[in-house]
């Protein structure tokens, strides 16, 4: 297996690790949504480890909330505006606010009533575009649990259609919108968050293909790399992502670091580093992985179990594309600690 990289790394921005580097160039991530649609909530659960069942109690948002997430791989700032306020206020700076934005989230209740919520869309798009027209625009249909699976497509799709019959009477151009089914009690919010940070992650191109690579030289069927504290997979392979794999995955991540934590904190105090490892063998006869890729990182993989999962080469493999990724994720020749 021979890594291939050849893209520019001045570009390249992501796995920062000191909080005060490079402040005014974090990407932010705006969530808008009307009031009581979720959007504290999915802030909390995927970044803040609050148990779903939690959020029923959380108090609504009174002010813009800036929030920086960059204890983990990721590294950008989440910025949220509540139901009530509008965000482009000139009191608010809009300008200054959407120019640094790099993708803007609109949460959609879908259990509740659609058509002012989809106006409400229209127009911020609209006007966020107007200001910056490199933001991705992304819309989460959410509280998707209370729907049945008929209900939710058909909830998906009504809202994508009105609003980009609605988007071309305000703007000439056709808008590319992201649309994802979400929800706090299962792994959806983590799948929509996971497309959302890669949509921002330049490199994914060059990490998808070490992946394949990787895969292919291995035997692998699936592979993820993930930012092992918010369950992110910041890239996969080119094959489709089953959902029942991903949660799986998830699943492998809280079983190591969970055993971890209490068989295996080293002196450091860190229940993972460069040690850690995991290999679960599942009664669908297939076997998966976990290794540490950084402190950040870890690549989670799936294969058949076929006697050869424990050949030398998995770890020959898995040692180029480890040395591969430190070549990416250099900044600036500034160097990371891996
Ligand atoms: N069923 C269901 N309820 C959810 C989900 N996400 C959030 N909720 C509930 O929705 C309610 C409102 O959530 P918040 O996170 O406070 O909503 P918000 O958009 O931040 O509201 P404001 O701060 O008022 O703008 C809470 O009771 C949450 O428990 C979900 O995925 N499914």
């Amino acid at each position: 297996m021979e890594s291939d990289m050849d893209d520019d790394f001045d570009d390249y921005r992501y796995g920062i690790d000191e909080e005060d580097d490079y402040p005014d160039t974090r990407p932010t991530v705006i969530l808008m949504g009307h009031k009581r649609s979720g959007k504290t909530s999915i802030r909390k659960v995927v970044f803040q480890k609050m148990s779903p069942n939690e959020t029923m109690f959380v108090e609504s948002t009174a002010r813009v909330t800036k929030d920086t997430i960059c204890s983990s791989f990721i590294n950008f700032e989440t910025v949220e505006f509540p139901g009530q306020m509008y965000p482009f206020d000139d009191s608010l700076d809009p300008v200054a606010v959407f120019q640094k934005c790099e993708a803007l989230l609109f949460i959609i209740d879908a259990q509740s009533e659609l058509q002012e919520p989809i106006a409400t869309l229209v127009e911020y798009f609209c006007r966020a575009y107007r200001i910056n027209q490199n933001i991705k625009f992304e819309v989460f249909v959410h509280k998707a649990d209370g729907l049945t699976e008929e209900a939710r497509v058909e909830t998906k799709f009504n809202i994508y259609h009105q609003v980009k019959e609605t988007i071309k009477d305000h703007l000439d151009v056709d808008l590319q919108v992201t649309y994802h089914l979400t929800s706090i009690y299962d792994h959806s919010i983590f799948e929509a968050f996971s497309k959302v940070v890669q949509n921002l992650v330049k490199q994914l191109p060059t990490l998808e293909r070490l992946l394949d690579v990787f895969n292919n030289s291995s035997k692998v069927t699936k592979s993820f790399l993930f930012d092992i504290l918010s369950k992110i997979y910041i890239a996969t392979d080119s094959e489709p992502v089953e959902m029942s794999i991903y949660e799986l995955c998830c699943d492998m991540i809280d079983v190591t670091l969970d055993l971890s934590s209490i068989y295996g904190v080293s002196e450091s105090g860190s229940n993972y580093d460069e040690r850690s490892s995991s290999v679960i063998r599942l009664k669908s006869e297939q076997v998966m992985f976990l290794r540490q890729v950084n402190k950040h990182l870890a690549l989670v993989f799936i294969m058949k179990e076929d006697g050869n999962e424990r050949a030398g080469f998995i770890d020959h493999n898995f040692g180029v594309f480890k040395a591969g990724i430190e070549q990416v994720f250099k900044v600036k020749n500034r160097g990371m600690n891996f």
